[in-house]
């Protein structure tokens, strides 16, 4: 289904507390977003990534516009958005494990069996077996991340949204959980929506990306990373670097001239 998410005329401004000063978020912007496709946000700092993708999780609303998941209005959020946010999240009551399994509770899809074995699926996954009694605040931040989005993926939503998920960890899980995201998204087909400020990791993951203008945000250039390099090649490390290398050349050119503008309207 091409039409899996469709972003209509979307429109936010945000006001100061005072109200005499208009900050224009995004402006009407439509997209539509495929069913299994992993869509990449890139753009200038500010420039209004994270509160569309809010939007689209349900936890803002629009000054005008609307979201359809899979023809549905959206109204609110909702388990069939699973969001995984920059900052760590995660419940310190719990033990890695049953916050892990948390994100099971509300499926019913599945047995209760069927629960913990999905838990202790992501859990592997995560590479936090060895960790699976511990409470979460005696593990590192970047263990954390690794627990939230494990309680994503075990919560089975119909679209994820990663606000940077891999921002602050360090480079080895980084790319570690960088190819985890692929296996999933090649077995699962999720549909995805990742926010990032990393040019190779948006060409790594990506089926599309979409570079989004200085604030307020508009789509400047979308491309379809899987006609230039196959997503393959991107996961078995043979893709055609002469490719790769111009790719990534001609988005930071045009992150740079949009981060130009927003210097400039500092
Ligand atoms: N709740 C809010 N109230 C007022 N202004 C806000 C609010 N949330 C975001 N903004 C402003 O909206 C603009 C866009 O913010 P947003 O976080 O969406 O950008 P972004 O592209 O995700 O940025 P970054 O890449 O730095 O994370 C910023 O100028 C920010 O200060």
């Amino acid at each position: 289904m091409d039409n899996f998410i469709q972003i209509k005329d979307v429109a936010k401004t945000y006001w100061s507390n005072d109200g005499k000063i208009e900050t224009k978020v995004v402006l009407p912007l439509s997209m539509t977003i495929g069913e299994g496709e992993m869509v990449m946000f890139l753009g200038p700092s500010g420039c209004g990534k994270t509160t569309l993708m809010r939007i689209v999780g349900g936890l803002e609303t629009p000054d005008q516009g609307t979201i359809h998941l899979h023809g549905d209005l959206l109204t609110g959020p909702d388990r069939r958005r699973g969001m995984v946010f920059q900052s760590y999240s995660s419940y310190p009551w719990l033990t890695v494990r049953d916050n892990i399994k948390f994100g099971t509770r509300y499926r019913k899809d599945i047995s209760a069996q069927e629960k913990e074995e999905v838990t202790d699926h992501y859990l592997n996954m995560v590479g936090l077996k060895r960790y699976a009694d511990f409470y979460t605040n005696r593990i590192s931040g970047g263990m954390r991340q690794r627990v939230a989005i494990a309680r994503t993926l075990a919560s089975s939503p119909d679209v994820l949204l990663m606000d940077e998920p891999f921002g602050a960890l360090d480079a080895q899980t980084r790319e570690y959980l960088q190819f985890q995201l692929m296996d999933i998204n090649k077995a699962e087909k999720k549909t995805t929506i990742f926010v990032t400020h990393d040019v190779e990791e948006a060409i790594l993951l990506a089926n599309r990306i979409v570079i989004f203008s200085s604030r307020p945000a508009r789509v400047v250039r979308e491309i379809k990373v899987d006609d230039i390099l196959s997503i393959e090649d991107r996961r078995n490390g043979t893709a055609d670097m002469d490719r790769f290398f111009k790719l990534r050349a001609e988005i930071l050119e045009l992150i740079r001239a949009e981060y130009a503008h927003t210097l400039e309207e500092a």
